[in-house]
């Protein structure tokens, strides 16, 4: 992290609006005196709460939020948004109190009221889709910097304007911090916005409030079914974002099955992109050359208009992610000549993902990846992707989360054992789960789709990776998949700090290789 690291981006010098304004433009019950109060902020955590805040308290799977409006009155909070049970949750607090039905659904316009991120907006850039949201997000911020634009980005790994940043606890922010982040970047002069938008955020309306000017569709596969009951809700979930009330115009890459029924169910305009040959999309990416540092592509669009660049990134699925980012550019109205000129004079998209396929090594020894995929068709692209350009063994080094989807955990190990040379088994994050447990899931996915692959077993992560790096050589190619930007491992409740990129350059350089 560079610049100044502040724990939340709000804007510096918001505008106080009354109160009684809000209650009266959202047709709103409160209870408790409004007059004279005047907000400036708005919070759904307790412990987010800044002076001027409005604070929003809404049940959760612990406690109904109202049962902090006190803490949130402590720190500054000026009244107190929340529903009819937390109305009477909340009366003792000493804060006024507006009643709506329910409060998570207001909260995207109220936000959205209070830091006026309507007025004077930037091209906002949505990107959805099981894998490549945060790849995509930086993608596109990187492109828009080679244009010139000031831009800011929000993803799972952090949220960014220019040279600041914080990390980030949910891949797309409650919409509170969401529309604090935009009007901070307004006061930063930022153009444009690229903002990872995950299911989650759809279902619990984290970009309510919020209309894209162009929204991006990577792909759809085995993930969070523990939060969505089948696929075809987790898709209906996405499909969200394609609609009039979110955002103007889609670009969808119509690989699976899933995107092509998404341009069939959408109901803005989309345009589609293909990443294989005859793949009957409007837009086709080729990759012409790839190595273990690049992939060059091609990108071929309507009307004869072309475009070859590079990313330096692994994988034909990066250089699809950089064609979905190039085509939403283009539909947000850039010209496509201008994006090709500027790639061109830098040598392809001078872009940097933390942990996403992230190389470690140096010059000498085996090539070692930090990766952030933690679903099977993520490890599928990996693994298909460094077969592709490697001669050497793979070996790979992988856990699974606990308390999440726990469906997927069979065909991890599956697939990695089917892509590998060798597998080493090690805990990600068990949370509330038995490690032990986890790790016997994949080592039986991993068991029963090779018989005699070379398997492993190593419960801590740091001597999971050193064992992964005694299999190695030169030429060897070693994958750690799963912890990618992350510093931490969440244990029984608590998160231990741990970064796999810097305890690999430990590993690495006690091996003589760094
Ligand atoms: C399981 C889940 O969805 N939890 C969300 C939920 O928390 P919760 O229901 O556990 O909250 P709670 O502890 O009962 O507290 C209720 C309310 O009181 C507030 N509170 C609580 C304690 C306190 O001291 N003060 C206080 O104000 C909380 O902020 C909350 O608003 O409400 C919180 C804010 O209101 C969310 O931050 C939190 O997201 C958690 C962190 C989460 O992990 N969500 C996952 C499912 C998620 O959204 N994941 C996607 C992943 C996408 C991908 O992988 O592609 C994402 O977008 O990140
Ligand atoms: N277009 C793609 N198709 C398939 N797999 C991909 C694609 N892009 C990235 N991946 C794989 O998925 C992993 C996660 O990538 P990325 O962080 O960009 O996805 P994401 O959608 O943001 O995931 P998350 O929501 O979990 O943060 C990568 O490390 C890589 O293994």
């Amino acid at each position: 992290m560079t610049g100044s690291a502040p724990s939340a981006l709000r804007p510096e010098h918001p505008v106080a609006r009354p109160l009684a304004q809000l209650v009266a433009e959202f047709g709103l019950e409160s209870r408790g005196d409004l007059d004279g109060v005047e907000v400036t902020g708005v919070a759904l955590s307790s412990a987010a709460v800044e002076p001027g805040d409005l604070y929003v308290g809404v049940p959760g799977r612990n406690a109904h939020g109202a049962r902090f409006a006190a803490a949130a009155a402590e720190s500054g909070a000026v009244a107190v948004l929340t529903d009819e049970e937390g109305a009477a949750i909340a009366a003792d607090s000493g804060l006024p109190v507006i009643v709506t039905q329910d409060a998570r659904a207001a909260l995207g316009a109220v936000a959205a009221w209070i830091y006026r991120t309507d007025e004077n907006a930037a091209t906002l850039f949505g990107v959805t889709g099981t894998n490549g949201k945060t790849s995509v997000v930086y993608l596109l911020n990187a492109i828009l910097g080679q244009l010139g634009v000031v831009s800011g980005l929000s993803s799972t790994a952090e949220r960014r304007i220019g040279s600041t940043a914080i990390s980030s606890k949910l891949t797309t922010p409650e919409a509170s911090e969401l529309h604090a982040l935009l009007a901070r970047m307004r006061e930063e002069a930022v153009r444009a916005v690229a903002i990872e938008v995950s299911a989650q955020a759809l279902t619990r309306h984290r970009v309510d409030g919020i209309v894209f000017d162009v929204v991006g569709f990577t792909n759809l596969s085995h993930d969070h079914l523990d939060d969505y009951a089948a696929m075809d809700d987790y898709f209906a979930a996405k499909l969200e974002l394609f609609q009039p009330d979110r955002a103007r115009r889609g670009v969808v890459t119509v690989d699976s099955d899933w995107g092509r029924t998404l341009v069939e169910r959408s109901r803005i305009p989309v345009t589609t992109l293909s990443s294989s040959a005859g793949g009957d999309a409007e837009w086709t990416m080729t990759v012409v050359d790839e190595s273990v540092d690049h992939t060059e592509f091609v990108l071929e669009g309507p009307d004869g208009r072309h475009l070859q660049t590079r990313v330096p990134l692994l994988g034909w699925y990066m250089a699809a992610n950089a064609a979905l980012a190039i085509v939403m550019l283009v539909e947000s109205g850039y010209d496509l000549g201008a994006i090709a000129q500027a790639l061109d004079r830098d040598g392809g998209i001078d872009a940097f993902i933390p942990g996403r396929a992230e190389r470690i090594s140096g010059e000498t020894g085996p090539v070692v990846f930090i990766d952030y995929g933690h679903s099977p068709d993520a490890f599928l692209s990996t693994l298909g992707a460094l077969r592709k350009v490697t001669d050497g063994k793979i070996v790979m080094v992988f856990g699974a989360d606990g308390d999440r989807d726990t469906t997927k955990r069979t065909d991890m190990g599956a697939i990695a054992a089917r892509g590998s040379d060798a597998v080493v088994i090690t805990d990600f994050h068990p949370r509330y789960e038995d490690p032990a447990a986890i790790r016997a899931a994949l080592l039986e996915g991993a068991r029963h789709a090779v018989p005699d692959l070379e398997l492993y077993e190593v419960p801590d992560p740091r001597a999971a990776f050193r064992k992964a790096l005694s299999l190695a050589g030169e030429g060897d190619v070693v994958l750690y998949a799963g912890p990618g930007h992350e510093d931490y491992q969440e244990v029984a409740g608590e998160r231990i700090p741990y970064s796999a990129r810097e305890d690999a350059r430990l590993a690495l350089r006690e091996a003589g290789w760094l």
